[in-house]
């Protein structure tokens, strides 16, 4: 809401029953004269979104299970939130007239469509799910200017990275590093669990381990990938469609404290970082108020107490799957929705306990690998390639169970 608006901004939240979910409405919830929230669609957790129902009264939630939709109704009856279920109806209200803000935080390929509807209706997006970025690059972009709506970055490196951008990057009116004088992107990973690790023991790492990440607290899916490192992998493809930009003016630092989110090196020498405690409600909070600033319910920094910050460089033997993703980048459009669609199915056989933690990347490189790879150019294109890369990935392994 800017000072001279009085109504409160309608927020539609994809993935409610998540981390991101769930940090959002605490955000919300600290700034109620501001932010309403219209709708809350999540995949079946019934308990959670029904709290949020009670605490939040939402119009319409959706939910992509219908037998979700339908416990959900059952005790819901007598309040006034209409429950739905299915992509369409997740689609109709991202895109829906009453709506300013859609908070885009479904994990996965699932989050692709209902982003897509936001964006076509020229909301205000909040991106946290990066993977529609990694499937859809250029499509994705292209519809954000031709619809004329605005994107906000979530992700804590992608909102860190615009925060220290100029004002003419952030607002799309400069586009290119050299007319700004910027020299390069320095996009920080903190290492996750593994970081000093015996690499000769990876292999037996166990699910608990993996999703234990040492700073964030964060969903299954995206614990692993940073235990990987293919979390940095997909934000390198996320920042280069982002801020529009070549694999090369893009730098990986790991900083294994998660206190500096990200930084911009200008050519003057001048490097701006921004930096804040490991907490999404900093990030979703910039979102929400751009370009101005809320309360996040996030405690200051206190430099008196704060360790040592520590800079390396990542090493490919440790994690390969970020090697792999950067040349995936390199390759294009059809090699990134591969990647993704295969790290998806990859990362889900090892939280049900059917590979081992590298043969997350021995299936992800043997996807791309036996994969034709060129340019997509439209979106049946990439939801062709996004099934084929699934079909290969679940063969190979089930092969491995055999
Ligand atoms: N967590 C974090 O700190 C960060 C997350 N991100 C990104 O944000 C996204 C969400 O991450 P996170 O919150 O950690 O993930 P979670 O696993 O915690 O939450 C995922 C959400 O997506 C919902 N969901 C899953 N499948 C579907 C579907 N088919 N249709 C509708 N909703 C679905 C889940 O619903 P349900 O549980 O009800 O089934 C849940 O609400 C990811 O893309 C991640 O990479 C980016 C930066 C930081
Ligand atoms: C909070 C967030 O944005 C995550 O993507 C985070 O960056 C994960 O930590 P890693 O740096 O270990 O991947
Ligand atoms: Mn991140």
């Amino acid at each position: 809401m800017s000072i001279a608006t009085l109504q409160p901004e309608q927020v539609v939240i994809l993935g409610s029953s998540g981390s991101i979910g769930t940090s959002t409405l605490d955000v919300i919830s600290r700034n109620q004269s501001r932010y309403n929230v219209f709708a809350l669609v999540a995949g079946k957790n019934v308990d959670v979104v029904y709290q949020q129902i009670v605490l939040h009264s939402p119009k319409y939630v959706v939910m992509n299970d219908e037998c979700a939709a339908q416990s959900l109704r059952e005790r819901v009856s007598g309040l006034k939130t209409e429950v739905m279920s299915g992509t369409q109806a997740m689609c109709d209200i991202a895109a829906h007239s009453e709506v300013d803000i859609v908070m885009s935080a479904i994990v996965g390929a699932a989050g692709l469509l209902p982003t897509l509807a936001a964006v076509e209706a020229g909301k205000k997006v909040l991106l946290a799910n990066k993977e529609s970025l990694v499937m859809s690059g250029k499509i994705f972009m292209d519809k954000v200017k031709q619809h004329g709506a605005t994107l906000l970055p979530i992700d804590s490196e992608h909102n860190a990275i615009f925060q220290c951008m100029p004002r003419d990057m952030q607002q799309g009116i400069t586009t290119g590093f050299s007319p700004l004088g910027i020299h390069k992107i320095l996009l920080t990973g903190s290492g996750g669990p593994f970081l000093n690790r015996d690499i000769n023991t990876l292999s037996q790492v166990t699910v608990a381990e993996a999703v234990a990440h040492p700073n964030w607290s964060m969903g299954q899916k995206i614990s692993v990938d940073s235990a990987t490192m293919m979390n940095k992998g997909l934000e390198f493809i996320e920042a280069k469609w982002l801020f529009d930009c070549q694999p090369d003016d893009i730098e990986v630092v790991i900083h294994p404290q998660s206190m500096i989110h990200s930084m911009v090196q200008y050519q003057d020498g001048s490097v701006i970082a921004q930096m804040g405690q490991p907490d999404m409600r900093t990030p979703i909070a910039y979102g929400l108020a751009y370009p101005e600033r809320i309360d996040a319910g996030v405690k200051p920094l206190d430099f008196s107490t704060m360790k040592d910050f520590t800079f390396t460089k990542p090493d490919y033997n440790r994690y390969p799957n970020l090697q792999l993703a950067i040349e995936a980048c390199r390759l294009g459009q059809a090699a990134t929705t591969t990647l993704n669609a295969a790290n998806e199915v990859s990362v889900a056989a090892f939280l049900q306990g059917k590979i081992g933690f590298m043969d997350i990347y021995k299936i992800n490189e043997q996807v791309l690998t036996a994969s034709a790879l060129g340019e997509l150019t439209s979106l049946d294109e990439i939801m062709d390639m996004d099934q084929q890369a699934r079909r290969v990935a679940n063969e190979l392994i089930a092969g491995q169970a055999r």
